[in-house]
C-alpha cells in the first residue's frame, strides 16, 4: 500500500488574471479551487493513474471539510485527523508570472499528533510513505526524521519531499527518494546554482548525506536523477503551461507508480517527467491519457 502524508493540506485557489498590478484593484478572468497540500497531490494523481493510496494527515473546520468531500467524491481513501483549526487556504495568482501565497497553517496538538503516529506505526514491510510538504513552524524540524524512526525495522521506502532542515534531518535515515527543485537545492545548500554540472555536484552531496535517489526537478527543463550508480538527466516534453502547481507532486506520484510496476529506477524516472509535464499542461493535476501520450515523448539520457 502506499501511505501520503501531509501535515499542513490546503485549498489552493487558482486565480489567473490578464495583469496583476501591486496596489491596485485587481479582476479575475478564471478561477478554481482544488484540493492542495503535497501529499494530498500525490494521492490524486495516483489516483488519476488507476493506483490506489491511503491519504493521511490533518485537516480542520470548514476549508478541511471541502477537502475531505472533494477527495471522497474522486474515491481516494482518507484517514484523516481532525484539528480544531481551519485548514490553510494557498493563493496562486496565474498571470505573466506565477505567484504562490502559502498559509502557516493550523496549530497541531499533540494528541492530534499521537494519533498520526499510531497510523504510521501500522504500515508494513514494503509499503511505501510519501512524507509531503512543509510542516507547521510550531512543530520541531525533524518530525519527518522522528517519523522515519517508527519505521525503523520495517523496509518500508520512504519518500521525502520538503525544504531545508525538515529534509536535511531524514537523510540519516535513509530516505529512498527525495525531490527537492532547483530553488530547495539552492536552499539547502545556500548557494546559487548555474549550471547543470552544480546540480549533479549537490546531488551526488545529497546522496552522500544518506538518500538512496534524489530527483532533482527543474520545470521545463525536466529533471536530473542521482544516485551511488548513476545520473541521469531526462528532458521535459515541451507545451503550452497552464498551470505548474502540483507538478513536483505529480512527479513524485508518476515515479512511485512507474517505479512500483518492475521495481525499475528508470521506469519510475519516466513516468515522474510525463506526469510532472502533463500537470504542467493542464488546469487541475494530470490525466492518465495525456501522461500515457507523453511518455513516448519522454528522453532519458545517461550522463
Ligand atoms: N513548463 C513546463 N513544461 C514542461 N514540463 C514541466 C513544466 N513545468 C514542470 N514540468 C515538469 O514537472 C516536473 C516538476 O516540475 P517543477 O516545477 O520542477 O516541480 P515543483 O512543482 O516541485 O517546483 C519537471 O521535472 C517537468 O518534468
Ligand atoms: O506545503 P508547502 O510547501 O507550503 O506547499 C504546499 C503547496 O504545494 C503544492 O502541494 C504544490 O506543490 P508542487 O508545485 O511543489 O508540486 C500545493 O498544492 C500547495 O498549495
Amino acid at each position: 500500500m502506499i501511505y501520503t502524508v501531509t501535515f499542513n493540506p490546503s485549498i489552493d485557489y487558482i486565480v489567473s488574471l490578464e495583469d496583476f498590478g501591486l496596489g491596485t484593484v485587481n479582476r479575475v478572468t478564471k478561477d478554481a479551487k482544488y484540493p492542495g497540500g503535497k501529499g494530498i497531490n500525490v494521492s490524486r494523481v495516483l489516483n488519476n493513474l488507476g493506483k490506489k493510496s491511503k491519504a493521511l494527515g490533518f485537516i480542520g473546520g470548514f476549508t478541511g471539510d471541502f477537502i475531505e468531500e472533494f477527495l471522497k467524491k474522486e474515491n481516494i481513501d482518507t484517514h484523516f485527523i481532525k484539528i480544531y483549526e481551519d485548514t490553510r487556504i494557498n493563493v496562486k495568482v496565474k498571470s505573466n508570472e506565477e505567484t504562490e501565497i502559502n498559509g502557516n497553517g493550523p496549530h497541531i496538538d499533540d494528541e492530534s499528533l499521537e494519533r498520526l503516529f499510531n497510523k504510521i506505526k501500522k504500515i508494513k514491510e514494503d509499503d511505501y510513505l510519501v512524507l509531503s510538504g512543509n510542516i507547521q513552524n510550531s512543530l520541531p524540524r525533524n518530525m519527518y526524521s522522528k517519523i522515519q524512526s517508527l519505521l525503523k525495522d520495517k523496509r518500508v521506502k520512504v519518500i521525502v519531499d520538503t525544504t531545508k532542515e525538515a529534509l536535511i534531518s531524514t537523510l540519516e535515515n535513509k530516505p529512498f527518494l527525495i525531490k527537492p527543485n532547483i530553488k530547495e537545492l539552492e536552499e539547502i545548500f545556500e548557494t546559487n546554482i548555474e549550471t547543470r554540472e552544480d546540480v549533479i555536484s549537490y546531488g551526488k552531496k545529497l546522496v552522500a548525506m544518506g538518500a538512496q535517489n534524489v530527483i532533482i526537478s527543474m520545470g521545463k527543463d525536466g529533471a536530473l536523477l542521482v544516485n551511488k550508480d548513476v545520473i541521469l538527466y531526462g528532458e521535459a516534453p515541451k507545451g503550452e503551461s497552464k498551470n505548474s502547481v502540483g507538478a513536483g507532486d505529480s512527479l513524485v506520484a508518476g515515479f512511485i507508480y512507474g517505479y512500483g510496476k518492475n521495481k525499475n529506477l528508470l521506469d519510475g524516472f519516466k513516468w515522474g517527467i510525463a506526469c510532472g509535464s502533463a500537470t504542467a499542461f493542464s488546469m487541475d493535476l494530470c490525466e492518465r491519457p495525456l501522461v500515457e501520450k507523453l511518455l513516448k515523448e519522454i528522453k532519458i539520457l545517461t550522463l
